[in-house]
Order: structure tokens, then C-alpha cells, then sequence
């Protein structure tokens, strides 16, 4: 598990080594970490060192000082390397060190024509950024801002540009807290950031200006203080499948009942189903009208379907709303699914039925528009862009007025649990986004519940408190959707009819994580 601090927090943590006067120290473990990956990118392009150039861009604060003492090691590794020194204020040893090891340093505030140094530094090999740290607050603003827009022009995109670029702690530019962009940002090829990760790192536009991250450890002790974001990794999500034993049998190891599809969209009962038995599950009971079922059992024969109420169809869990517009039924389903205690997804046509306040095993999925429409029905005005801009905000918010765990989609997929825990899943690809992708993901996250529901051990087993097993459990559905997806992705363009077939594998090999973790 990737467990991310707010960067309060890991500011709250450095105060006690620094009041030790570890301060130094402390910075240059943290430039010793970023020199290494620096390093390590080089090499990797093939570029070594000799002969090589970089750019280190500082700002006036600390973050400004990592990068400088990370050139400075450059430096000494034979890297010609010139600071653009972007703040008013520079960190004086900092930059003594550079220039002793043969660095030289331009004050962008004097610089006659940003453009110019721009293309300088899009002609680097590597480019630092320590532009702005856990120091900063709000978008890029004033010179920096400016320098960002010129370097991209002069770069061009991040997938098309020669020069590495390698963020110190973070990417400038975006919320330390939210992954907010609210102005130009610096995409990373990499960013190595010190004691954890921060929460901005793991969600939306920030998780995607970061590119790979490194958290490098500077000896900072975070357990006293709240994680404000987890991701979760293939052996918390291998941890949560709940494997059949010698006992089992198809009731025991769980039944899923499944209330999708209408006579206007009957497929995303198909695709729901489909991946949900390729999760795993003891049985799948499907509720809906006749013509849908025939449909769902061209494909799946092995499900048991009947057109009757929740009530007469017992199951472990329920999944309700995929593809169900438009049909009382399938609304009036959802509704009993809801008051019955037991766990159950929801998404898409059944979110309009969810009531006023339901438990955490209630586990809504909605894309940004979908949540802007579950937002607005209570009282709450706001545009879809902004839930994109800031989807943990409005996860959290969603999940608090409603009781509900809220699993909100996008390139990240964003998990609030009424609690207040946060989880954030980076494992999907762009490809997923397909009509009746989210009618698999909700297969998938219905199978995990249906499979756990009964199970006491799950939350320990992966770590988290009982009451933030739902989201965990959602967050491991959105780890295996997204690891399904970009498996497909290999052989071209996803259809989410296939899916089924990448689920199962990447439920395999995280079945065999966990026998290759379990054996001594
Ligand atoms: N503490 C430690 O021991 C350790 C800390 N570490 C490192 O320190 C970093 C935190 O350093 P920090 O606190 O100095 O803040 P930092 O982010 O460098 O700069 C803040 C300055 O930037 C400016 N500014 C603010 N917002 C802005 C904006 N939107 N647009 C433009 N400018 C803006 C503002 O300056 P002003 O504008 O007020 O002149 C402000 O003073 C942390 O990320 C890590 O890298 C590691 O070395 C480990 C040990
Ligand atoms: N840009 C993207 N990158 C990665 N995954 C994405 C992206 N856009 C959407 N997805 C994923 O694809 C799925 C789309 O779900 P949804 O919008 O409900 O589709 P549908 O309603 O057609 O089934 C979600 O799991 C979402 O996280
Ligand atoms: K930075």
C-alpha cells in the first residue's frame, strides 16, 4: 500500500529534526535521492553523463535548495549544468555549492528574453524542477508561470520532448493536497518525492503531471499522523480475493445478485455479469426482464436469472443500475437492494434512487457527471469541470452527505469512504474509456463484495479499518479493472466485450502474488 501524507503533515514531521539541527541533513538525503533518479534516467536514455547537460530550475524556498545541491552532484559526475533561478531569493549555501562545483546561475527576473532561456533549457538533457515544494500555495504564478509556458512551447508535449524532466518532491504547479492544476505546470517525466508521498502526487491532473514516482526515504517518522490517501498495490488487491477452499461450495463462496439492464440498454447487463464472473464469484443471480436475461445468457448460460423482487432472491451482495433507465422495476430493485443491509454497488440508472442516507457497504459509482447530478439533487451546485479538477473534494463530499462510499471514475478513480479515508487508483488507461467500461468495473467490485460480505478477516488482511473495507474493496475493483484494461490494451484498442478474458488473468497472477507472498 502507497500511503500518502498531506504536506501539513510532513512538514509537522521534518519540525522536530529540524529543531535538532538535521535540517541540512535532511536535504541532502532528499538531493541525494533525486541526483540518483536523475542519474538513473540518463542512463536509461542512454545518455550517461560525460557530455551531458542539465537545467536546474530553483525557487527561493528549500525545494529551490534540493535541486541545487542535485546539480551540484551532477556536477561532480561530469554534467555541465546551469541554474535558472526563478524566485527573488535563492538558498545561499545551496547555491555556493553549485557553483563551486562548476555550476553557473541566471536570475530569470533578469533575464532579457524568457524565450530564449527556455529553449536552452528544452535543449538540456535533464531539466530539475525545484521551482515550488510543500511550500506552495495556489498555481504557478508571476515569472515561473511565464518560464513553464515558454518552456513548453519550446519542448513540446512531455510523450514528444528530448529533456528529461524530473521533479523535485513535486511537480510545480500543481495542489500539494488535491493534484489541482490550476495554471501551467511542469509534467514530469519522474518525481522523486522525500519522506511520503503527498496526496496531490496520486490524484487526477497532479497524479499525470508526476509521470513515475519515486518516494525517497529521509528518515522522517509519519506514524503519529493520518494517512490522507492510499493507493493500493497488486498484494493488497491479491490480500482481498477471497480464494475457494476444500469446503466451499458455490453458496458459501458467495453469491452476487445482479439488477442491470433495461429493455433500452440491455447490454450493460451482459458486460456487468460477464465480469463478474471473471472476478469470481460462487454464483451470479440476475433480476430483470426476460428479453435481457436471454441475452445475458447467450453469453454466461451459467447465470440464474428471474424476473421476481430483491426479496425473493437471496444473495450476499447486490449490484443494481447498470444500463437501467427507464424501467420501474429495475428502479424499485434498486430501492430494496439499498434498505437491505447487505453490501451493493451502484451505478449509473440506479444513483437517482439512492436515499437520503444509506451505510458505507453502499458503494456508488459514478463518472463526473453523474456525481455533478447526485451533488446537485442535494442542494449542492457545480460544474463537472470542477469535480474533475478536484474529484477527491467532491468524492469526499458526496460520501459524506450520503453515508455512501463513493468510487468516482476518471484516469484516476478516486475512493471516499464516509469515514474520511481516501484511496486512489492510478492502474487504468485511457483506452477503458469505452461505452460499458463502467458496466465491467461494477461487475467486478460487485464480485469482490459478494465474495467478502461474510468474510471478518478482509479489512485486516489488507490493513485497513472495518469500516473502510468497502472502499478498499472498490479501490481493489478499480486496480483490477484498470490492470484488465491496459492488458487489453496491448493487443489494440480495448473492446469491453473481451474483457472478461484480461479480468481472469489479472485475477491470476495476483492469485499467484499471494501464493509466492505466502510461501516461505
Ligand atoms: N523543511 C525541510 O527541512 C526539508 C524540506 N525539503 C524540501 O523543502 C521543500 C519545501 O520548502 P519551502 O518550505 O521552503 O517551500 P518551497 O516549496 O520550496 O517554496 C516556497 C516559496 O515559493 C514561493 N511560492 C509559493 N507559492 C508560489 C506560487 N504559486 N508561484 C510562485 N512562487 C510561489 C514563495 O516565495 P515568495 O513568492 O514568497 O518569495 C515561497 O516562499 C519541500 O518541498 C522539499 O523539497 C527537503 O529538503 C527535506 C527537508
Ligand atoms: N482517461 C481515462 N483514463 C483511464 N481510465 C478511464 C479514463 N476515462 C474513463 N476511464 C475509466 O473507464 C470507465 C468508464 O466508466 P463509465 O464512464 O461509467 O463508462 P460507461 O458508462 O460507458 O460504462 C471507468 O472505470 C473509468 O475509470
Ligand atoms: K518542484
Amino acid at each position: 500500500m502507497l500511503t500518502a501524507f498531506s504536506g501539513g503533515d510532513i512538514r509537522s514531521a521534518e519540525a522536530p529534526l529540524l529543531d535538532a539541527g538535521q535540517g541540512d541533513a535532511l536535504m541532502q538525503r532528499a538531493a541525494h535521492g533525486l541526483f540518483g533518479v536523475a542519474l538513473g534516467l540518463l542512463r536509461e536514455a542512454g545518455r550517461g553523463t560525460y557530455g551531458a547537460t542539465a537545467v536546474v530550475l530553483a525557487g527561493s524556498g528549500n525545494n529551490g535548495a534540493d535541486a541545487l545541491y542535485a546539480g551540484e552532484r551532477l556536477l561532480r559526475r561530469g554534467v555541465g549544468a546551469t541554474a535558472i533561478l526563478t524566485g527573488d531569493r535563492v538558498h545561499a549555501a545551496a547555491l555556493e555549492a553549485f557553483t563551486q562545483a562548476g555550476g553557473t546561475s541566471v536570475r530569470l527576473a533578469d533575464a532579457p528574453d524568457i524565450a530564449a532561456l527556455a529553449a536552452h533549457a528544452a535543449s538540456a538533457d535533464v531539466l530539475l524542477d525545484g521551482i515550488l515544494g510543500t511550500g506552495a500555495s495556489g498555481g504557478l504564478r508571476g515569472p515561473s508561470a511565464d518560464f513553464v509556458r515558454a518552456f513548453d512551447a519550446a519542448a513540446g508535449p512531455r510523450a514528444a520532448r528530448s529533456t528529461l524532466v524530473v521533479a523535485c518532491d513535486l511537480p510545480s504547479g500543481i495542489g500539494v493536497d488535491t493534484g489541482r492544476v490550476d495554471g501551467p505546470v511542469l509534467a514530469a517525466d519522474a518525481t522523486v518525492t522525500f519522506g511520503a508521498a503527498k496526496p496531490g502526487l496520486l490524484i487526477g491532473d497532479g497524479a499525470v503531471a508526476a509521470g513515475e514516482l519515486n518516494v525517497v526515504d529521509i528518515g522522517l517518522d509519519l506514524s503519529g499522523f493520518p494517512p490522507a490517501a492510499r493507493t493500493l498495490e497488486g498484494s493488497d488487491a491479491a490480500a482481498l480475493l477471497r480464494l475457494p477452499g476444500t469446503h466451499d461450495q458455490k453458496y458459501s463462496r458467495g453469491v452476487l445478485g445482479v439488477a442491470a439492464g433495461s429493455a433500452r440498454y440491455p447490454g450493460a447487463a451482459a458486460l456487468a455479469v460477464g465480469a463478474a464472473l471473471a472476478t469470481g464469484v460462487g454464483m451470479v443471480r440476475y433480476l430483470g426482464p426476460e428479453a435481457v436475461a436471454a441475452l445475458v445468457h447467450q453469453r454466461n448460460p451459467e447465470v440464474v436469472a428471474s424476473t421476481g423482487p430483491i426479496a425473493e432472491a437471496q444473495s450476499q451482495a447486490w449490484l443494481v443500475g447498470p444500463g437501467a433507465v427507464d424501467d420501474d422495476d429495475q428502479r424499485l430493485r434498486a430501492v430494496d437492494a439499498m434498505a437491505s443491509g447487505l453490501p451493493v454497488v451502484v451505478d449509473a440508472g440506479a444513483l437517482a434512487a439512492v436515499p437520503a442516507r444509506v451505510g458505507p457497504q453502499v458503494v456508488l459509482t459514478p463518472h463526473a457527471g453523474e456525481l455533478r447530478e447526485l451533488l446537485a439533487a442535494r442542494g449542492v451546485d457545480t460544474e463537472r469541470s470542477e469535480i474533475e479538477a478536484d474529484p477527491a473534494h467532491f468524492a469526499r463530499q458526496a460520501a459524506d452527505i450520503t453515508g455512501a462510499t463513493v468510487l468516482l471514475k476518471g484516469y484516476t478513480s478516486v475512493v471516499a469512504a464516509p469515514s474520511g479515508a481516501l484511496f486512489v487508483q492510478a492502474d487504468a488507461t485511457p483506452w477503458l474509456s469505452t461505452a460499458g467500461s463502467g458496466d465491467t468495473l461494477s461487475g467486478i467490485i460487485g464480485a469482490l463484495a459478494a465474495t467478502l460480505a461474510e468474510d471478518d478477516g478482509a479489512a485486516g488482511r489488507v490493513g485497513v479499518a472495518p469500516a473502510d473495507l468497502w472502499a478498499a474493496i472498490a479501490a481493489a475493483g478499480a486496480l483490477i479493472h484498470g490492470r484488465a484494461g491496459r492488458r487489453a490494451a496491448r493487443s489494440g484498442p480495448v473492446v469491453v466485450s473481451d474483457l472478461p478474458g484480461p479480468i481472469r488473468a489479472v485475477v491470476a497472477d495476483l492469485v499467484e502474488e499471494r501464493r509466492l507472498a505466502a510461501s516461505p
